[in-house]
């Protein structure tokens, strides 16, 4: 399973990827800085050396200057000894960096001093080294430090050597200068505690020291690292540890004219103790920083955590049923959002469970319970009956030609009938009666606590009554009524299902009896309306896999003996059921609506067969196709024709429909004018089973029919019953006169076709020219029929 990281998570892994990459900056910047500030400090200690060498030689230009000046006065040249110690002691009081000023005669005495002589007597220094050069070499001269002996302080000797007018040495002008304040050596400058800046000879002795110059000043510091450094590389910069065991950052050079060289050292202390300052600084900061943000990071993944948890949280609940969990609108605006969301998305949710469980139990339509939750009522009724040992009856109520109102009205119409139904039904019953639609047209009622049938029979009674009331819709009154099944519990039955089946059974019984009715359901009827329902489901199964044939049987002109004409009459042979009469199944799929489709299938059939014998060339005829009462008063009968007509390519003058009396005759007029749109069209229209339907003259003649065709059960008798034979002589003279032609069917035999030939039937139909026969047999017998004629 993937692992998926928390916002926390994500949230810290952002802090770190800042703050890292932050730290790293810093670190990168604290070892650059610490580069430059050790560069600069090196500069700086070097600036330092060079500065004190710079003024060490000016001061020791300034010296030679003033030892020059002093050299040249008469006093001094004559070397005067009576008067000279009072100048030089006003000159040592003008210069007092020096420790003093003296002459020196060509023996080594101290003949001149300004600051008096111990003991008062002439020192010598004829030993000294730098008198010793001073006189030998002739020149000017800078001695080793060494403690002078009149000051007694470590001095460092310039030696002048003074000459008569012949340019013979007549002494040394000294200039011992003061090392212990030696003033180039700088002592207060702002400088990092610990600065050291000296001055030493080639030979390592320390000349002048910033720091402990008395400790210090005289001292052969040879073989120190420092020394030994300065004195490898005159000029430089270096870390090391000095004499006093101080590490330093040092800076050195030489001193020009001289061989002393200058040192300065800063404590590689100030160096690291202003980066560690910074380091800390930084390292104070950024951790500041981290924590900061770090904390930061926590509040915020808490605020965006706390309510997404929620969500989830409410998300788990609902998902163990608690459907009623809502999430508190919380956290940022986004989350806050999602939440809502979630909210709105739950309620929803909620609405719709709430409708589906509501559909899931009431009709939309008309808000009465539907067939699960009438079954549920029905349970507990039941159950209600059996401890109070009542009798409680179910109801089925089905419409009675519900389909016509749809058909013709509309199925908004429909739906306000059906609305109606429901407000007269739960208007006429009692509260404690449960009334439900089971769908279409099916509605049901369980009348409880009932004690005979009497009170039963008076409900039933009382919803016919109030059925029979027109129903007002779009201002047009709709008249309804009912076929109602009634069956009792516990008297017909103690199951459920066999309580509704009953109820079921009483209804089409009611129904089969032309509905209007009630009934209470009886245990014959059982069986047949079983028989009934398979026979429904294998008409349907014939339907879906075109188990239909057609047979045709020929109609023929009584004069000439020629087949003018076949009518086309369905046949089906059920695998089960073996082969089915149309009288027994063409009623059937008339009441279950399943004669629509079969009868355009037929229309189809015929159609495309005449107008194949007609292109084999044969002589055209007429094709005849039953339309039943529902076909004829559906309102699409017009286009379902046309249709069949254009898509076989058959003429519709070789197109007959037989309609029956009875099919016209009920509601005369509407058929009228649907008759009239069929006659426009050019099809022929023939009155089927005439004679049986009682229609008026004043209606046949406003028939817009072609031919009337004369039931067979006025020919079957026609030679023996003197009825039948008046009834038939009537017809074709009636149908002379309104110019209408006459056919007979269920001619079988000679007399009875003898006597039709009498009367002048033009044509007719019959086992006795031919039975039905499949559409090849009915076209061998056409061809053959087109060259022979049968005998009369
Ligand atoms: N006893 C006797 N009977 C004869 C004689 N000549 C023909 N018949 C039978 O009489 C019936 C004539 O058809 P119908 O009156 O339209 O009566 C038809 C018609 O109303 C209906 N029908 C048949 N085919 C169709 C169809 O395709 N559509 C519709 N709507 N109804 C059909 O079923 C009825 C019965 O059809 P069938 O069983 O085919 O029965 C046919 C035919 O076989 C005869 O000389 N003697």
């Amino acid at each position: 399973m993937t692992r998926h990281w928390s916002v926390r998570a994500h949230l810290f892994a952002l802090v770190f990827a800042v703050v890292v990459p932050l730290v790293a900056l810093l670190s990168y910047n604290l070892y650059q800085d610490t580069k430059k500030n050790a560069q600069q400090v090196n500069a700086a200690s070097l600036a330092l050396a060079q500065i004190t060498a710079s003024d060490t030689e000016h001061f020791l230009n300034d010296a030679v200057e003033l030892m020059q000046r002093i050299a040249r006065r008469p006093l001094v040249r004559d070397v005067d000894p009576q008067h000279c110690d009072p100048v030089f002691a006003e000159l040592h009081d003008l210069n007092p960096k020096y420790a003093n000023i003296g002459v020196i005669n060509t023996s080594g005495k101290v003949i001149c001093s300004a600051v008096i002589q111990p003991a008062g007597k002439q020192a010598s220094v004829a030993h000294t080294e730098w008198f010793q050069r001073a006189m030998g070499e002739n020149r000017l001269v800078l001695g080793k430090p060494f403690i002078g002996p009149i000051t007694g302080k470590w001095v460092a000797v310039m030696a002048l050597p003074l000459h008569d007018k012949y340019g013979v040495i007549k002494g040394v002008l000294a200039l011992p200068i003061d090392l212990v304040n030696f003033t180039p050596v700088v002592r207060n400058a702002a400088l990092p505690a610990g600065t050291m800046i000296g001055i030493m000879d080639s030979a390592g002795m320390v000349i002048a020291r910033s720091k402990d110059p008395e400790k210090w000043v005289g001292k052969n510091i040879r073989g120190t690292p420092i020394v030994e450094i300065i004195l490898a590389r005159k000029t430089g910069e270096a870390e090391v540890t000095g004499v006093d065991h101080v590490s330093r950052l040092y800076g050195f050079t030489t001193i020009r004219g001289t061989d002393w060289f200058t040192a300065a050292g800063i404590p590689s202390d100030a160096l690291s103790s202003s980066v560690s300052n910074y380091a800390l600084r930084n390292t104070v900061i950024g951790l500041a920083i981290m924590l900061v943000v770090a904390a930061l990071a926590y509040f915020f993944s808490r605020r965006i955590e706390r309510p997404i948890r929620a969500i989830s949280d409410a998300a788990k609940a609902i998902a163990q049923g608690q459907l009623d969990t809502r999430v508190a609108v919380d956290g940022p605006e986004e989350i806050a959002d999602v939440a809502n969301q979630f909210n709105v998305m739950l309620d929803v949710r909620k609405e719709a469970e709430e409708r589906l469980s509501y559909l899931a139990q009431y009709d939309v339509l008309t808000g009465l319970p539907n067939r699960n939750m009438f079954r549920d009522r029905l349970e507990q009724a039941m159950g209600r009956a059996k401890r109070n040992e009542t009798l409680m009856a179910v109801m089925f109520i089905d419409l009675d030609r519900f389909k016509e109102i749809n058909d013709t009205l509309g199925h908004s119409v429909g739906d306000r009938v059906l609305q109606g139904v429901a407000e007269r039904l739960k208007h006429f019953l009692r509260d404690v009666d449960t009334i439900a639609r089971l769908g279409g047209d099916e509605f049901t009622v369980v009348l409880e606590g009932v004690h005979d049938a009497s009170q039963i029979t008076a409900a039933a009674q009382k919803i016919r009554d109030a059925l029979a009331q027109p129903l007002l819709v779009d201002g047009r009154e709709i008249f309804v009524s009912a076929s109602i099944g009634i069956s009792v519990y516990p008297t017909d039955v103690e199951e459920i299902d066999d309580l509704l089946k009953n109820a079921d059974i009483a209804m089409y019984q009611a129904k089969q009896n032309g509905g209007d009715a009630h009934h209470f359901f009886v245990a014959e009827m059982n069986a047949h309306t079983t028989e009934r329902l398979e026979l429904e489901g294998r008409l349907r199964y014939a339907l879906a896999h075109q188990k239909f044939t057609l047979d045709y049987q020929p109609q023929v002109d009584i004069r000439s003996g020629r087949i003018i004409g076949a009518e086309a009459l369905i046949r089906w042979h059920d695998e089960q059921l073996g082969s089915i009469a149309p009288a027994r199944f063409i009623p059937l799929a008339e009441e279950t609506g399943l004669i629509m489709p079969i009868g355009e299938w037929v229309l189809h059939t015929a159609c495309a067969q005449n107008k194949a014998w007609q292109d084999t060339g044969c002589a055209p005829i007429s094709v005849a196709v039953n339309i039943s009462p529902r076909q004829f008063r559906q309102a699409n009968l017009l286009e379902t024709i046309t249709q069949a007509l254009a898509d076989t390519g058959l003429n519709p003058c070789f197109l007959e429909l037989e309609i029956t009396e009875s099919t016209i005759m009920h509601q005369a007029e509407k058929s009228i004018i649907t008759l009239e749109k069929l006659h426009k069209m050019g099809v022929r229209l023939s009155v089927d089973d005439f004679g049986t339907g009682y229609s008026s003259l004043s209606y046949l003649k406003r028939f817009p029919v072609h031919k009337l065709k004369i039931d067979q059960s006025f020919v079957r008798d026609i030679n023996v019953d003197p009825d039948d034979a008046a009834i038939v002589t009537a017809v074709i003279a009636m149908a002379r006169s309104l110019n209408v032609l006459t056919i007979a069917e269920g001619v079988e035999t000679g007399g009875q076709l003898a006597f039709l030939d009498s009367l002048e039937c033009g044509e007719y139909q019959g086992y006795y020219f031919a039975k039905p026969m499949s559409a090849d047999k009915f076209f061998a017998l056409l061809r053959n029929n087109q060259t022979e004629l049968p005998e009369l």
